[in-house]
């Protein structure tokens, strides 16, 4: 396996003074091509890196020095190219081009009073993707990179991901920041983002397309140093794998990453600054540090710990930092002595960067690789049944093809167990035969909405509708631009045509690889997929945060175990089954609540014949129950009537007995009475007798 050892690769990059700038002085000067000295009384710096460029350098300098490590991808090494440097000092620029303001143009507010006049991007502006000259790294690698591996049998994966406040989001398929993404590492894929939506793309405009679309959905802020700020870090990634092994059996497989990081920027203390834009700026700073930590211990060859798991993007780059990728850091600086600080903590940065040495190796994977195998059966059997799904109840001459497939499956089932290269290479080029096949498969596309005039926002429409009638007419174009003029221009702008081979490709027939009209498809059918970038049905706008990816773009995501395919038509497929599965469902649903409805009638009536009978049993028990009611009344009525009689008696009878016992009172009393007063006359007679005895007995006693 071929193993090398290199130093990342640093560029800084001076941009020119603009209005914004806080003082008109400069304070960084270059010497030669990579020598750059601060001077300015309060500071000095002097240091050198692998290439140093001025405010005039070209992006096609920039591009110049990047390329070279840049084509290594098609043999199958790893590269990623980032931008750093403070907010404002043109890493947007560097990477994505000129004026790429207008692809994002609504940025959000940065102060909560409205000190700084806002300046909204001008409209009358080229699109970058449109002009070579303004174009910046991204879309000139790509342009590159797809004319270079022509005719390498090479499939293309394209994914676009932005860091916002230390969470991770699909920008192709997440405008609204809805999802955050997680980081996994895994033996076969190492790192990478679970669930990130990777595109199968065909040409520069299928990427130009993903790059403009995603970018749109960038978080971007409108700051004091920059009235169009990215308040994220972006990672635009393409990922080549070869359809074909080598003489050595091996498969190439080679990662390109290109990152826009989010610019430092310190608290502005002199205006309010709204509560989002405080926690955004906590959390850049947050990440470049830990970027700074990285890069740090990596240049210091201290290697014990590296906090790579302190931050998102310390992760996500671990690979490119650490080992096998050959990584290249475009430093980008303001002139200006406003930044000197700032200007000197990028510079520090880069030189630490420049220590890193990483040991690079290619990418290849063994073609008999049990792994390979198995992830190729899968998709082909997916894709295979998508497209007898997609035929099902249709074209005839192509049960054919439905045949061939089972035959091709059988052979399938066998190959496991005795895979050759040959075998490997022929399912790799069934593989991408079935998806191309899906994606000519006469879907209309909705690439439109994307290739839309780029200086003409406020008449988007009435353009498109202009344009659709040139299509159908044909006139010449006053513009000089229609589409008809030459036949090579798509609405976007873009100057794509005559057709490159691999749109030629496009052209072919998918199953007999002969141009149309075939026994496969008519004219009309190729015709369609051929002007997919020419389609008249426009639908979206530049302002639009909604993503539409069009159907014929084939989209895959990694997930822990297993990658799943998911393409637009394969997606629609699986809608449509899921709306018949729901169908079949809500009908049964219907039968069985059809059953249920007479299984309950059939119930009911029951239940109210047993319930009528229950009545009538009811009525006459009450009936029985009121005339025993009547009798016990009127027994009681006679008893009441008996204890009344016999009571009054009772009564008189008391009334009687107690007469005559106060009449025997009485007399008792009397005789009582008359009992005491004999024995009271009684006594007192005693006591006559008594005295007069005694007084006698005196009288005797005395006379004695
Ligand atoms: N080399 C250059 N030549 C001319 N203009 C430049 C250059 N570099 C940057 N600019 C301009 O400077 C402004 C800020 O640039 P850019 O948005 O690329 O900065 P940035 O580093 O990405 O900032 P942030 O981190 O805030 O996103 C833009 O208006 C851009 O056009």
């Amino acid at each position: 396996m071929e193993t090398s050892t290199d130093h990342i690769k640093v560029a800084v990059r001076v941009r020119p003074l603009l209005p914004i700038d806080k003082s008109q002085d400069i304070i960084v000067y270059t010497g030669n091509n990579s020598e750059i000295r601060i001077s300015d009384g309060d500071h000095y710096l002097s240091s050198s890196y692998d290439k140093v460029f001025t405010a005039e350098s070209s992006q096609d300098e920039i591009f110049d020095f990047v390329s070279p490590i840049l084509e290594r991808t098609i043999k199958g090494f790893n590269c990623t190219i980032f931008a750093y440097g403070q907010t404002g000092s043109g890493k947007t620029f560097t990477m994505f081009g000129a004026d790429w303001e207008i692809n994002n143009p609504a940025a959000q507010d940065y102060f909560e009073r409205n000190s700084i006049s806002r300046r909204r991007p001008s409209t009358g502006l080229e699109h970058p993707l449109d002009s070579p000259a303004k174009q910046g790294i991204i879309p000139k690698s790509i342009a590159m990179l797809f004319n270079k591996s022509e005719g390498k049998q090479l499939t293309y994966y394209s994914s676009f991901l932005q860091i916002y406040n230390e969470k991770i989001y699909d920008l192709l398929q997440d405008p609204n920041r809805s999802k955050a993404l997680n980081i996994r590492e895994s033996k076969i894929y190492g790192i990478f983002v679970e669930g990130l939506a990777e595109f199968v793309v065909e040409s520069t405009e299928d990427c130009f397309m993903l790059l403009s679309k995603g970018d749109r959905n960038r978080a971007v802020r409108q700051t004091r140093f920059n009235h169009h700020s990215s308040r994220s870090h972006t990672i635009f990634q393409l990922l080549l794998e070869s359809d074909k092994a080598n003489k050595r059996g091996v498969l190439k497989r080679g990662k390109l990453n290109f990152c826009d990081l989010a610019g430092s920027e310190k608290y502005d203390k002199e205006n309010a600054m709204v509560q989002d834009h405080i926690k955004e700026l906590t959390q850049i700073n947050k990440s470049l540090s830990t970027l700074g930590k990285v890069i740090y211990a990596l240049g210091s060859g201290n290697t014990s710990h590296i906090p790579y798991r302190d931050s998102k993007l310390t992760r996500l780059l671990q690979d490119s930092l650490g080992v096998s990728t050959q990584t290249i850091l475009i430093a980008t600086v303001s002139p200006s002595a406003g930044y000197a600080e700032e200007t000197i903590s990028t510079l520090k940065f880069a030189d630490r960067a420049r220590k890193i040495t990483i040991k690079i190796k290619k990418n290849e994977i063994s073609a008999t690789n049990d792994e390979l195998i198995l992830r190729l059966q899968r998709e082909i059997q997916h894709l295979k049944s998508i497209l007898n799904l997609k035929r099902k109840g249709g074209i005839q001459e192509l049960q054919q093809e439905i045949w061939e497939l089972k035959e091709e499956n059988e052979k399938l089932k066998k190959l496991s167990a005795n895979a050759t290269i040959e075998e490997v290479e022929r399912l790799k080029q069934e593989n991408k035969r079935l998806k191309l096949s899906l994606q000519n498969n006469g879907f209309p596309s909705d690439l439109e909405g994307f290739y839309v005039e780029k200086n003409n926002f406020e008449n988007q429409e009435k353009n498109n509708l202009e344009n659709q009638e040139k299509t159908e007419n044909r006139p010449p174009s006053s513009s000089g631009r229609s589409r008809k003029e030459s036949n090579n221009i798509s609405e976007y702008g873009f100057t794509n045509r005559s057709f490159s081979p691999s749109e030629n490709r496009r052209r072919l027939c998918p199953r007999c690889n002969q141009p149309p009209p075939c026994i496969h498809v008519s004219s009309l059918s190729i015709e369609h997929s051929a002007s997919t970038y020419r389609s008249t049905n426009s639908t979206d706008s530049r302002y639009s945060k909604n993503i539409k990816i069009p159907k014929n773009l084939q989209v895959r995501y990694r997930m822990t175990n297993c990658v799943i395919e998911n393409g637009g038509i394969s997606q629609e497929i699986k809608d449509q089954e899921a709306r018949q599965k729901e169908m079949k469902k809500i009908k049964e649903r219907l039968g069985k609540l059809a059953e249920l409805e007479s299984y309950r009638k059939a119930q009911f009536k029951m239940e109210l014949e047993r319930l009528e009978a229950e009545k009538r049993r009811n009525d006459e028990e009450i009936r029985r129950k009121q005339t025993e009611d009547a009798k016990r009344r009127k027994i009681l009525k006679e008893l009441k009537e008996k204890v009344s009689n016999y009571k009054e008696s009772k009564k008189a009878e008391k009334e009687e007995e107690d007469k005559k016992l106060e009449d025997l009172k009485r007399m008792a009393e009397r005789k009582r009475k008359k009992r005491n007063e004999d024995q009271k006359r009684k006594l007192q007679e005693f006591y006559e007798r008594k005295k007069e005895a005694m007084l006698e007995e005196l009288a005797d006693y005395e006379k004695m």
